[in-house]
C-alpha cells in the first residue's frame, strides 16, 4: 500500500488522534468537535405523522392503523375507512403473491412489501418460510441479480463504487441508521454460481440481510446491505444501457485491495470494534485474501467459506445417524475446490482432529478434491493456487469426476462447482455401487446449478442416496415412496451465526465457534426427520434452531474470552429469544 489514499487515511479521520477505534461512543458524526468554520451534517430525529408515517416502511402498518392512531397520528382521510387486523393484511398479501405465477413477479412483490411496509414482509417471510425463502433467497434472488438492471425501482442498500475512493467514510455516514450491527458486503464478482453481475449483486446483500432479520432475529434497523461497485468483467452488462454499475473492467491489484482497506478502515471507524462485517459472493482470489488480512482487526466472517462449512458439517455430523460410523470412518470427494469446496474440507479435518487428537493433515488425507483440471494431486502443487495445495494428495492424475469417484471410491460426494449436470448418471450410478447409502450434496446454486436435481439423485440411486442440495427442490415420488430432500445452505448458519455474536458482543469470529455452530444444528435434526431421510431440520423451525446456534456460538465466545457483553447471561437460548425481533404491530399511542 502506501499510495496518496492510504496516508491521507492515516493522516486524517480514519486513524488520526481525534478518532477513537470503538468510533460510535462519543461524538460519533463530529460535532462536539467541530468549529464554526468546519461544515458538520445536521442530523435530526423527528416523529412522523400524516403522509409521511405511511411512507415509512418501518413505522408503516396500512389499513392496520387503529381509529384512535388514525386521530392521534394525522391519518384521516389517508386511508380507506376499514380497520384491518395484521393477520388479515398477511393473509390478503400471500394470497396476492400466490396469484403471481412468474417466480420473479413475486420477487417484486415481496421487495415492494419490504419497501412498504417492513414488519408485513418479516411476518409474511417468517409465517411462510417454506413458501417465500426460495422466493426472496435463492434460486429466485438469482434471477433478480441478473435483471437486476431493469427492475430496480429504489436502492436497498449502500453503493460504494470506486468514485467514492477517498470518501467512503462520507458515504457510510449518508445511510439514515447510525447504530449498525451488522454489514453483508459483496463485490458482486461471484454471484450464487451466475458469475461476475458486478453492481447487480446487491440483490445478495439485501437477500441476505433480510435472512439475519426473518431466520435469525436481528432487528432490520442495524442490518445494513452494500455492494462495493469496482466495474465488471461481464461484457454483457458492460454493453448494457440500463446496467446500474460502473462501466468499466474490474479494478485489480492495489487498486482494488486500497478501496477495500479505505472500506474496512472506515466502516470501524463509522461503527466500531463489534461490527460484524459478512463478506458474501467475492470470488475466491479476493476471498481468501481479504479473509485473512482482516481476521485478526475486524469482526468478518466469509459466508461462503465459513458458513457454508459449518453449514456442511452439520449436516455431515447428523447423516451419521443413518450412515453409521464417525466422520473419521468417511472419505471425501468434492466436486469444486474454490470457497465452499476448501473451506468445507479445512472444517471437517477440523473437526475429525478435535474428536479424535489427530492432526489436520493427518485427516486432510481423506478429503479429496476435484477441479476444472480434474483430481487435485502432488504432482500439480506447483501450479495450485494457494488453498488448494494442502489437498494435493500423492496420486496419479485422474482427468475426470467419474474416474476419480472410481479411484477415490469416496462415501460422500459433495458438490461446489457452480456447474450444473455434473453429477451425471454414471457418476450418481457409481456413488450407489460403492455405497449402501451414498450420501450427495448438490450445494451449487442456484437451481439451474445445482450438480444434480433430487429426482436424479433418488432414482439413480435406486432411492438409496441421502441427498441434500444448496437450492431447494421438491419431495420426489419414487416408486411409490416420497423422498423428501434437504436444503444443505448456509441460511441454516449465518442467522443465528450473527445473532450469537452480535448478542455477546464478540469481537472476533475463532473457528471452534463454527464447529459449536454446527453442532448446535445437527442437534436440531429430530428422529422424525431422520425418518425422512433427512439431515437438515425443516426451515419451519428455524427461530428456534437459530435461538440454539446463537446460544453455542455465545457459549464458545465467552469460553474463548472474546465476548464481551458481561455479565455472562446464564440461560443463553433465553437469551437469544429475548433478543429476537418480532415482526408483531406496535402500538403507537
Ligand atoms: N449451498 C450453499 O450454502 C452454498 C453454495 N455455494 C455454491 O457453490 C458454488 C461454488 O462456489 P465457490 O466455491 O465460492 O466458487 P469458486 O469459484 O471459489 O470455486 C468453484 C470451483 O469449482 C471448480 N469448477 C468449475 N467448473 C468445474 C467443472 N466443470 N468441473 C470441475 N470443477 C469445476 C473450479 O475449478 P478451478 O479452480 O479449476 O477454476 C473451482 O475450484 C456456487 O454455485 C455457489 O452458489 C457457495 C456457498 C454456499
Ligand atoms: C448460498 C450462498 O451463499 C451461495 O450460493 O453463494
Ligand atoms: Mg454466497
Amino acid at each position: 500500500m502506501g499510495d496518496s489514499t492510504l496516508k491521507e487515511m492515516k493522516n486524517g479521520d480514519l486513524e488520526g488522534e481525534n478518532s477513537g477505534v470503538a468510533g460510535g461512543v462519543e461524538d460519533m458524526y463530529g460535532e462536539d468537535r467541530a468549529t464554526q468554520d468546519q461544515p458538520i451534517t445536521p442530523w435530526a430525529i423527528s416523529v412522523a405523522s400524516g403522509h409521511t408515517l405511511l411512507r415509512d416502511p418501518r413505522h408503516n402498518k396500512g389499513t392496520a392503523f387503529t381509529e384512535k392512531e388514525r386521530d392521534a397520528h394525522y391519518l384521516r382521510g389517508l386511508l380507506p375507512p376499514v380497520v384491518l387486523s395484521q393477520e388479515l393484511q398477511e393473509k390478503k398479501m400471500i394470497q396476492n403473491i400466490r396469484n403471481y405465477e412468474v417466480p420473479l413477479q413475486k420477487y417484486m412483490a415481496m421487495m415492494d412489501l419490504q419497501e412498504r411496509n417492513e414488519r408485513l414482509f418479516y411476518k409474511l417471510l417468517i409465517d411462510n418460510v417454506d413458501e417465500l425463502l426460495p422466493i426472496v433467497y435463492t434460486p429466485v434472488v438469482g434471477e433478480a441479480c441478473q435483471k437486476y438492471g431493469s427492475i430496480f425501482r429504489r436502492p436497498q442498500g449502500l453503493y460504494i463504487s470506486l468514485k467514492e475512493k477517498g470518501r467512503i467514510l462520507e458515504v457510510l455516514k449518508n445511510w439514515p441508521e447510525k447504530s449498525i450491527q451488522v454489514i453483508v458486503v459483496t463485490d458482486g464478482e461471484r454471484i450464487l454460481g451466475l458469475g461476475d453481475l458486478g453492481c447487480q449483486g446487491m440483490g445478495i446483500p439485501v437477500g441476505k440481510l433480510a435472512l439475519y432479520t426473518a431466520l435469525g432475529g436481528v432487528r432490520p434497523s442495524v442490518c445494513l446491505p452494500i455492494t462495493i461497485d469496482v466495474g465488471t468483467n461481464n461484457q454483457k452488462l458492460l454493453d448494457d444501457e440500463f446496467y446500474i454499475g460502473l462501466k468499466q473492467k474490474r479494478a485489480t491489484g492495489q487498486e482494488y485491495a486500497e478501496l477495500m482497506e479505505e472500506f474496512m478502515s472506515a466502516v470501524k471507524q463509522n461503527y466500531g470494534e463489534k461490527i460484524l462485517i459478512q463478506f458474501e459472493d467475492f470470488a475466491n482470489h479476493n476471498a481468501f485474501e481479504l479473509l485473512s488480512r482482516y481476521r485478526t482487526s475486524h469482526l468478518v466472517f466469509n459466508d461462503d467459506i465459513q458458513g457454508t462449512a459449518s453449514v456442511v458439517l452439520a449436516g455431515l455430523i447428523a447423516s451419521l445417524k443413518l450412515v453409521g460410523g464417525t466422520l473419521s470412518d468417511h472419505t471425501f470427494l468434492f466436486l469444486g475446490a474454490g470457497e465452499a469446496g476448501t473451506g468445507i474440507a479445512e472444517l471437517i479435518a477440523l473437526e475429525i482432529s478435535k474428536k479424535t487428537h489427530t492432526s489436520v493433515e493427518e485427516n486432510r488425507k481423506k478429503i479429496w478434491l476435484v477441479d476444472s483440471k480434474g483430481l487435485i494431486v502432488s504432482s500439480r502443487r506447483e501450479s495450485l493456487q494457494h488453498f488448494k495445495k494442502p489437498w494435493a494428495h500423492e496420486h496419479e492424475p485422474v482427468k475426470s469426476l467419474l474416474d476419480a469417484v472410481k479411484a477415490i471410491k469416496p462415501t460422500v460426494l459433495i458438490g461446489t462447482s457452480g456447474v450444473g449436470k455434473t453429477f451425471t448418471k454414471d457418476v450418481v450410478e457409481a456413488m450407489a455401487s460403492l455405497n449402501e447409502k451414498p450420501l450427495i450434496l448438490a450445494l451449487s446454486n442456484p437451481t439451474s446449478q445445482a450438480e444434480c436435481t433430487a429426482e436424479e439423485a433418488y432414482a439413480w440411486s435406486e432411492g438409496r442416496a441421502i441427498f441434500a442440495s444448496g437450492s431447494p427442490f421438491d419431495p420426489v415420488d419414487y416408486n411409490g415412496k416420497v423422498y423428501v430432500p434437504g436444503q444443505a445452505n448456509n441460511a441454516y448458519i449465518f442467522p443465528g451465526f450473527g445473532l450469537g455474536i452480535i448478542m455477546s458482543g464478540t469481537i472476533r469470529v475463532h473457528d471452534d465457534m463454527l464447529l459449536a455452530a454446527s453442532e448446535a444444528l445437527a442437534a436440531q435434526v429430530t428422529e422424525e426427520n431422520y425418518e425422512k431421510g433427512l439431515i437438515y431440520p425443516p426451515f419451519t423451525s428455524i427461530r428456534k434452531i437459530s435461538a440454539n446456534i446463537a446460544a453455542k456460538v455465545a457459549a464458545k465466545s465467552y469460553e474463548l474470552g472474546l465476548a464481551s457483553r458481561l455479565p455472562r447471561p446464564k440461560d443463553l437460548v433465553k437469551y437469544a429469544e429475548s433478543c429476537m425481533y418480532s415482526p408483531n404491530y406496535r402500538s403507537y399511542l
